[in-house]
């Protein structure tokens, strides 16, 4: 598989000039808050549930929740001298929170573990060593009972701070192409209004302020074409419009903001998308522009948090494709464009034609 450029960028930082590995100079980057969550589970048979105890496993070895968070809290300030290539970092930080379920199949124990510290990298690998070595020590403590326990699922859920964060989470973006069109005669995504292919324009303006940028298209739908090396989302719905892309992104990245723009809008810029980063809230489903005219919220140039994955999965089970709908009947915070234009898009032949004189102004 080839790569993209960009990670073609990312891959250097982590080899020499003679390709050889070395830790990542973070020298020039900025000092910010960061903040990383890491989860595990632990399923363990039925013969352990007679030993739950107000939210611990006592056990001849001790609590054996207790014990877990205190090594799990002591593997995330050791994290750098376990993990080679990873940068010794300030834990200003480090919470634990547990939870013991009981099924017929046995117990489950969930474990998640925040970690914060300021400084000019991300504490994500502090946090997945955290619950990691957390989950290792239940099986110590366990293991004489029935060594028949199962760590799965060590998995970050959220990392955020740094640049391309907004609030709590991480920012993604996501440029919408999967649609067929009709009206246009020719694919909208590779129109050209700035030099490029319209969705190459937007996925280079996203990857200003988000961390990744994903095109939603179709399965292989840019194959042979310049967008073929860009990263993408297949849709894992059927071709039922925007909801489809915007669902899928939802669904694989739960745990960031979404910057979600259609390929058909030529008038966003660094000025024009950011107000929309300004304003954004955490405590709605989505920030997004109106229609100044028909006053409508516009869904496909919208900052969309992990409120909304919920929300729109409610509204496809009940056959609600329309993103306007979804986001008329949900609570979201829309703001005035700073122009007019910002909110149009083109789908004829003739408002490309238009629209051109209007891009390109000498
Ligand atoms: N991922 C994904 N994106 C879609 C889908 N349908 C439409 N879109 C995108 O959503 C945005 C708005 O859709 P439309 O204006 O209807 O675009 P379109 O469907 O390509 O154009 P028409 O065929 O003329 O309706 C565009 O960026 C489309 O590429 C879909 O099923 N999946
Ligand atoms: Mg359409």
């Amino acid at each position: 598989m080839r790569c993209t450029r960009l990670e073609a960028r990312r891959m250097l930082s982590h080899i020499n000039e003679n390709q050889q590995p070395q830790m990542v100079d973070i020298s020039e980057k900025a000092v910010s808050d960061r903040r990383a969550v890491a989860e595990a589970l632990i399923e363990l048979p039925p013969v352990f549930q007679a030993y739950v105890q107000g939210g611990d496993l006592f056990l001849k070895k001790g609590p054996v929740v207790q014990t877990a968070i205190i090594a799990g809290t002591m593997a995330v300030k050791r994290t750098a001298e376990v993990i080679p290539f990873c940068h010794p970092l300030p834990i200003t930080s480090c919470r634990f929170e547990t939870d013991i379920e009981s099924q017929e199949s046995g117990l489950r124990i969930r474990l998640r573990c925040e970690v914060k510290t300021c400084d000019r990298t991300g504490v994500e690998m502090e946090s997945l060593h955290g619950v990691a070595i957390a989950a290792l020590t239940i099986y110590d403590m366990a293991k004489a009972l029935s060594p028949h326990i199962v760590i799965r699922e060590v998995r970050l859920l959220a990392k955020s701070g740094g640049k391309k964060t907004l609030g709590q989470y991480p920012l993604y973006g996501l440029v919408l192409t999967g649609g067929q069109s009709q009206r246009m005669g020719q694919a909208k995504a590779l129109l050209d209004y700035y030099g490029e292919p319209h969705a190459q324009y937007l996925y280079n303006l996203l990857a200003q302020s988000c961390e990744q940028v994903f095109l939603s298209a179709q399965p292989n739908q840019w194959q042979g074409t310049p967008l073929a090396d860009l990263p993408t989302l297949p849709d894992i719905l059927p071709q039922i419009g925007p909801i489809a892309g915007i669902l899928t992104a939802l669904r694989a990245y739960p745990q960031v903001n979404w910057l979600v723009v259609a390929c058909d809008l030529p008038y966003l810029t660094t000025e024009t998308l950011a107000p929309l980063l300004h304003h954004y809230r955490e405590d709605v489903v989505a920030t997004c522009y109106h229609h100044p005219q028909e006053g409508f919220p516009e869904p496909l140039c919208a900052i969309y948090t992990p409120q909304a994955l919920p929300v729109f999965e409610a509204a496809y089970a009940e056959g609600i494709y329309c993103p306007v709908k979804i986001l008329q009947r949900s609570p979201c915070q829309r703001i005035a464009p700073p122009q007019p234009t910002i909110t149009a898009n083109i789908n004829t032949p003739e408002e490309y034609h238009e629209a051109l004189h209007h891009v390109r102004r000498p």
